[in-house]
């Protein structure tokens, strides 16, 4: 089998529903080794509801997951996962070094690998300097960090993520996206959400909107191909703005004289076209 696609997370049909409020609605998605995948949706689309069942909080009223081969609730399967929830933080009282070492403790993870992957994520998330400052006294983006990287201590092969960047600023969110692309490449398996569209396009390998069931999936340019009628040709000398049909294109600027610029609609504006659809 092609090692790049290998599937990590299988959900089958997935409903939940809390009382009378289904907050998932027969949600089928995979995640595969090496790729980013987000999930994207609305307050109370059911994104954090389904990202707890894949790491095994919450059990599925109907449907399957399968994580890693086996069940998410295993404690087996659930010591290869790395998990950064929505609103965690460090505990303030400990070092960076002690809260990454006490993690891989509570994760089972042995003395000397335990000793071994703190120092691994030491370097690569770049903490060196920090491993004595207590959480507490950690800036916003580098407690972040912290976070991340106490989901790393033991080695997981998918790491998943509820809003990762939700609060940084601009700097410190890119040094999020470049972490998870580093992971990423090295052939861990991401799976975050997100409500900040131009994150999930720049970061994602593979989108999906949710919105209790999955509205639209595939890759960023996948998703902006099916749902974009037209393309938006800017005449530069003139500073028209022209909407064009995707097989009229060529010919369109053909007959324009000067520069032009051809551009899809950003996923952004095919976000609200396609979520303002579903409500
Ligand atoms: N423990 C709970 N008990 C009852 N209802 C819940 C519970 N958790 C979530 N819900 C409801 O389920 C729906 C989905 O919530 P969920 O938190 O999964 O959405 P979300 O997409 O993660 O939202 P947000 O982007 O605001 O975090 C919402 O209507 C929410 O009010």
């Amino acid at each position: 089998m092609n090692e790049t696609l290998e599937i990590l997370v299988e959900v089958n049909h997935v409903w939940k529903s809390y009382g009378k409020i289904i907050a998932n609605e027969d949600v089928t998605l995979n995640i595969r080794k090496g790729e980013i995948v987000g999930l994207l949706g609305p307050n109370g689309a059911g994104k954090t509801t389904l990202v707890k069942q894949i790491y095994g909080e919450l059990h599925p009223s109907q449907g399957e997951i399968k994580v890693l081969g086996g069940k998410p609730t295993d404690g087996k399967i659930k010591r290869m996962m790395g998990v950064v929830p929505q609103e965690v933080t460090p505990y303030g009282e400990l070092s960076v070094y002690d809260n990454l070492y006490f993690m891989a403790k509570i994760k089972g993870v042995d003395k000397p690998t335990a000793i071994k992957n703190v120092e691994d994520v030491i370097e690569k998330l770049n903490l060196k300097d920090r491993r004595k400052t207590f959480a507490r006294d950690l800036s916003g983006g580098l407690r972040r960090r912290l976070l991340i990287g106490m989901a790393l201590v033991n080695s997981p092969k998918l790491l998943i993520l509820d809003e990762p960047t939700t609060g940084l600023d601009p700097e410190a969110r890119r040094e999020v996206w470049f972490l998870l692309k580093s992971l990423r490449d090295s052939g861990i398996g991401v799976l975050l959400t997100t409500h900040y569209l131009d994150e999930a396009e720049r970061l994602s390998d593979r989108i999906y909107f949710v919105n209790r069931k999955v509205i639209a999936q595939g890759t960023p340019m996948e998703i902006k191909r099916k749902f974009s009628l037209y393309y938006e040709v800017t005449d530069i000398t003139s500073g028209k703005v022209y909407y064009v049909k995707e097989d009229e294109v060529k010919d369109f600027v053909s007959k324009l004289e000067g520069k032009f610029e051809v551009r899809l609609p950003s996923l952004e504006e095919i976000y609200l076209k396609v979520m303002g659809n579903d409500s």
